[in-house]
């Protein structure tokens, strides 16, 4: 072979070179791999040639000098069809852009410029076919008429592109995760630029946050599914904006909770207390500011984190709410029995003077009725009322001596009253009861007492048509109206059934990683 290439090689260290090179062993051996197998099939007797043999035909061997060859050939290429013939030469810059398409769609949305016309790549959605590849970016010009071919084709497509003015530097996925607060569908929302790249979910759904880019439409994948991808879901400012322009919500009448009727037997049940007063028929529940709807309190989303409690931290404050009846009070009694050491309830305050057999710090704390007031006007309540001309409330201190002593703290309170607990000190765990339907609640229900407590005895009566119907009504609202702040929804129609289900689920909490909102995870 030098001798060979000797016409073309004209200096002596170019010949030298080469001689050496084609002297190389290891070379010889590469070019003989084939060639040996043909030559050994002459000399099959000997055994180790055999053997030799046995081992270049297995397939896996052939199919490896096979690719050996391919890359050595440079044969790797994919044979791309002619460039469109169409192409102008006076574009500097035109991507031609080759995608191998499966059913997934591209991933992308396009918009149309309002000066000049164009179409316009307006987003690319994270982790998409689109994404993955690299090669679109927001603002790339699609030259041809390629969204019908798009959406129609599969297999391979080839377009052409005008690169936007800038390219996107690499985005790192940001970890922002966010809980939703509402349902949203993007095949109902109008407003929605592309139905068939939204990302529809439902209240309490964990929404990784991949883009916020955009100021109006966001881009999120679902972590509880399977293999999520990312869709577009409206940001938070817009839905709030949009929320604002709709029409107010039904909100809870704030006479919701009894009707005139009610309040001979109305007590509260946490500190019997009368819901209503039967001569002004005003509330008696106040608590620390209005119980109107707060409309800044849109529910969109909430930003959340994981969190784990740590053996020997603070227990989550356990809150239950629900429609007067349907069976707080029975759910807190069941769990105090079933664990009185790990378990325990806040001892109330009032103004009355203290019973003979009462004690001081047991059933009640008992004190003057110018120092309710005062801590009244310190905002030390949680919840208060006013029974007979006497004070009853819980005090926000009553649930940190409980939480002091690394108990569980059970309390069941208006929903209005939730958002002034939900910080980081006292974590709640907001569980909604649920009454069943009216039908169940007339069968479980036949001989319960709807009022049980063991102060009013005289005043305990059987439920009548009419609290059934205004227990699943009031429920309904409740839901509506502050569904966004329950943790968990539980059904109370067979109460050990209920009972096990929040059992169950205040276990999780204490021992399992979930997500609360953000803000109690920095402290
Ligand atoms: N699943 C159930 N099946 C049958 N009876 C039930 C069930 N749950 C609760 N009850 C009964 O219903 C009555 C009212 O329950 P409970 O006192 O627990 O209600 P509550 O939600 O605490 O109401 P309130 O706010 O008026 O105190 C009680 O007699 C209770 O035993």
């Amino acid at each position: 072979l030098p001798s060979q290439l000797q016409p073309h090689v004209s200096r002596p260290e170019d010949s030298s070179f080469l001689h050496d090179m084609f002297r190389e062993r290891s070379l010889h051996s590469l070019i003989k791999v084939t060639p040996l197998s043909d030559e050994l099939q002459g000399q099959s007797s000997n055994g180790e040639i055999k053997e030799l043999l046995a081992l270049l035909s297995r397939p896996h061997v052939k199919s490896l000098l096979s690719v050996h060859d391919t890359v050595a050939q440079q044969n790797y290429d994919p044979e791309l069809p002619p460039l469109p013939e169409d192409l102008d030469d006076d574009e500097d810059s035109v991507k031609i852009i080759r995608l191998v398409k499966n059913k997934e769609p591209l991933g992308a949305t396009i918009r149309q410029d309002d000066h000049t016309g164009a179409i316009l790549i307006a987003r690319i959605m994270r982790g998409g076919a689109a994404d993955r590849s690299g090669l679109i970016h927001v603002g790339d010009e699609l030259k041809e008429e390629i969204i019908r071919i798009l959406a129609q084709s599969q297999g391979a497509i080839t377009f052409k592109l005008v690169p936007g003015a800038k390219e996107e530097a690499p985005i790192k996925e940001p970890k922002v995760f966010m809980k939703a607060l509402f349902d949203y569908s993007p095949m109902e929302d109008k407003a929605i630029p592309c139905k068939e790249a939204g990302l529809g979910f439902k209240k309490g759904a964990i929404l990784h946050i991949v883009s916020q880019d955009d100021a109006t439409w966001w881009q999120a994948k679902d972590e509880e599914e399977a293999h999520p991808r990312a869709g577009l879901i409206p940001s938070k400012q817009f839905q709030e904006r949009r929320f604002a322009l709709r029409q107010p919500v039904a909100t809870l009448p704030s006479t919701f909770r009894s009707s005139t009727r009610r309040s001979s037997f109305g007590f509260r049940r946490s500190f019997r207390l009368s819901r209503r007063d039967k001569k002004t028929n005003k509330s008696m529940y106040e608590c620390k500011k209005s119980e109107l709807y707060d409309t800044a309190d849109v529910p969109t989303y909430e930003e959340v984190a994981q969190y784990r409690r740590h053996s020997g931290a603070r227990h989550r404050l356990v809150v239950l709410v629900g429609p007067t009846g349907v069976g707080m009070n029975a759910l807190k009694r069941k769990l105090l029995i079933s664990d009185p050491q790990h378990f325990s309830v806040t001892i109330p305050h009032t103004s009355r003077p203290k019973k003979n057999q009462e004690t001081d710090g047991v059933e009640y704390h008992f004190i003057a009725k110018h120092l309710f007031e005062t801590d009244i006007q310190h905002n030390k309540f949680i919840e208060y009322g006013e029974f007979k001309g006497n004070y009853y409330g819980t005090s926000m201190d009553s649930i940190r001596s409980v939480m002091a002593k690394s108990k569980v703290c059970l309390i069941d309170i208006q929903p209005h009253s939730i958002k002034h607990l939900r910080t980081s000190e006292f974590k709640p765990f907001v569980v909604f009861i649920k009454p069943p339907s009216v039908e169940r609640l007339r069968e479980t229900r036949k001989h319960a007492k709807f009022i049980s407590g063991k102060d009013d005895k005289a005043s305990g009566r059987t439920f009548t048509e009419e609290d059934f119907q205004e227990m699943v009504q009031v429920a309904q609202q409740m839901e509506t109206q502050y569904g966004h702040l329950f943790e968990k929804v539980i059904v109370n129609d067979d109460l050990s059934a209920a009972f096990s289900e929040l059992r169950q689920a205040l276990k999780r909490i204490e021992n399992e990683v979930h997500w609360v909102p953000i803000s109690w995870t920095h402290s």
